[in-house]
């Protein structure tokens, strides 16, 4: 199987988080889309705002000319049908009936402060409360028009009456708005004129309840001006009028129409004309204004209440957003854990039962799978690498079993187990080695060489396998006699030899020597009986230059003691070695 070398996985370089990523994208486009829409709504609605607050400037501006106009017109009407009534246009002007009907007229409309009738001539004959009998309005300027004509005046300050009525409470001079009519018989011709003088008041009065009937806290009021431009009302505006203060702003095209600055201060305003439904033709001017400061607070209140909104929606955008994006990140981050779980682990995690999305739910099915198939091939992996070390362990004790058989077979012989001569050969190599490394003591190695005495009688009498067992038995002597750092071995044939090591002179290895022979010439081999051996003893030379010498020396010395009648023990020491 080949290796595989995989690569290792790069760290991936610090990113910014999915669940970031998501609340920044979803939040921000929450918000721009926020921003747009209540932006435009936003416009839209402060446009609609600032639209209606024009329309409720010009509704209270013709509300109170229609108003005016529709009252004039009433109290106008009143003097004409006073003017036809039968005890003024047949009778004497000055009965009581007269009176009776003017003041009759008066307790129906207190506005009226004064009614009389007087001569073409201008004597008045009879008034309310009496006032002005006998006195002359002939040059009084309703007195004039109302020969001819029904008669609606422009506001003046009260003159004869001023001192009969009482004083204004707000302290303003007495002003009245004439009304006058010609008195006329059955044939057309002039028998008077009667006249009304109606409150000031009960036209600013009329104007104030228009402007009242608005939002509270709106700052609407209204000017009347009249055909010359000059204001009427409201008093005070009127007294800075006359002291030559600039109260009216310049206009551009003649009207009091959008924003314009009254001293300094700007307005919306609006202006209607007074319809002269009748013979009122008083050509005033009703203008509405309201500060824009005081326009523009619905349109402000709305702005910042949008920003709140705004806000607040912001808050919740970002808050959801938030949690999409949590909801979107969070399984991606649990499969995440959970494959890394996988990897230290090295089990089958639980994955979430619901991931939240159908693509989710795929990615979690294909982890699952991935992981199940990871962790079933590495379990089969560990079990075949089990397997396989048990094989490399039982095969290696079996070679080593085969090894230590082979060693034994090649350094042992078969017969008695003892060293076979390869084996002796290396380890008399080995000791000369180690004699020579550390033969400064004066120890040095020695060899006996070992053959029995007439071996060949004892096969020729005993046969061959009595003979075996007389090699078998002296190995087994030759092991018991000698020191267990010495190597026994069979030499070849029936000879056998005995490698000393570390001996401290030739007397050392003679007495060894003299062991063996007395124990085997002491021992009974079975069905052979006793036999003896002779042992030729030499000891290692620093001058030889390897074994050889030393068995040439041993064997020498064993055929000396074969020679000197056998059952001995011949030592052959080396030349230069004393003997
Ligand atoms: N039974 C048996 N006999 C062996 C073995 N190896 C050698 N021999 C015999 O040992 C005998 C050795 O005889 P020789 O060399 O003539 O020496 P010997 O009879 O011992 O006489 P000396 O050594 O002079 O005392 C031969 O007859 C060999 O056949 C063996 O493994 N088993």
């Amino acid at each position: 199987m080949p290796d595989l070398q995989l690569e290792p996985i790069p760290r991936p370089r610090r990113l910014p988080s999915l669940r970031g990523q998501l609340s920044l994208v979803l939040g921000g486009l929450a918000l721009a889309i926020l921003g747009l829409v209540g932006g435009y709504l936003g416009s839209v609605a402060t446009d609609e705002l600032y639209t209606a607050q024009v329309a409720a400037v010009r509704a209270t501006a013709q509300s109170a000319a229609e108003l005016l106009a529709s009252q004039l017109r009433d109290r106008e009407r009143e003097i004409e049908l006073l003017s036809v009534a039968p005890h003024l246009t047949a009778g004497a002007l000055d009965s009581a009936l007269v009176r009776d009907a003017l003041e009759r007229r008066q307790a129906l409309h207190d506005e009226f402060a004064w009614l009389g009738v007087a001569t073409p001539d201008g004597a008045v004959q009879q008034a309310s409360g009496g006032m002005l009998v006998g006195r002359s309005v002939a040059q009084r300027e309703w007195f004039i028009a109302g020969r001819e004509r029904i008669y609606v005046g422009d506001v003046h300050e009260a003159k004869l009456l001023a001192t009969m009525l009482p004083a204004q409470p707000n302290g303003e001079p007495t002003r009245f708005i004439d009304f006058a009519a010609p008195i006329r018989d059955a044939e057309g011709r002039l028998r008077g004129v009667v006249g009304a003088h109606a409150h000031w008041r009960w036209v600013t009065s009329m104007v104030e309840s228009v402007t009242r009937r608005q939002q509270p806290g709106s700052g609407i009021d209204a000017l009347i001006i009249d055909r010359q431009g000059r204001v009427l009302y409201p008093e005070a505006m009127k007294l800075a009028q006359v002291n030559g203060e600039d109260v009216l702003p310049k206009l551009a095209n003649g009207r009091f129409e959008g924003e314009l600055a009254f001293g300094g201060k700007t307005y919306l305003t609006s202006e209607a004309p007074l319809q002269a439904r009748t013979n009122a033709e008083l050509g005033w001017r009703i203008i509405a204004r309201q500060p824009l400061e005081q326009a523009l607070r619905p349109v402000r209140d709305l702005k910042r209440e949008l920003v709140l909104l705004g806000v607040l929606a912001a808050g919740l955008l970002t808050l959801a957003a938030l949690l999409l994006a949590r909801r979107i990140s969070r399984p991606v981050e649990q499969l995440a854990r959970i494959a890394e779980r996988v990897e230290s682990e090295r089990r089958m995690p639980d994955f979430p039962s619901e991931p939240g999305a159908q693509e989710l739910a795929k990615l979690s099915t294909a982890m699952q799978s991935m992981a199940r198939s990871l962790l079933s091939t590495e379990r089969e992996l560990q079990r075949a690498n089990a397997t396989l070390e048990a094989q490399v362990q039982q095969r290696t004790a079996e070679l080593q079993a085969a090894n230590a058989a082979l060693e034994h077979l090649a350094t042992r012989d078969p017969l008695t187990g003892l060293h076979n001569r390869r084996s002796l050969d290396a380890r008399l190599a080995e000791a000369q080695a180690l004699d020579r490394r550390y033969g400064q003591n004066g120890r040095v190695h020695g060899l006996l060489l070992i053959d029995v005495d007439h071996f060949k009688r004892i096969n020729d009498q005993f046969g061959h396998p009595a003979g075996d067992a007389v090699l078998r038995q002296l190995a087994t002597m030759l092991l018991a006699s000698v020191r267990v750092t010495d190597v026994v071995a069979r030499f070849g044939g029936e000879e056998f030899a005995v490698l000393l090591p570390g001996l401290a002179g030739p007397l050392e290895a003679v007495m060894a020597a003299e062991k063996v022979r007395g124990a085997v010439a002491a021992a009974v081999f079975p069905e052979v009986g006793h036999i003896t051996v002779s042992l030729g003893v030499s000891l290692a030379s620093p001058d030889d230059v390897d074994a050889h010498p030393l068995i040439t020396r041993a064997d020498a010395a064993l055929y000396e003691a074969k020679r000197g009648g056998r059952n001995a023990v011949v030592l052959k020491a080396a030349d230069n070695a004393a003997a």
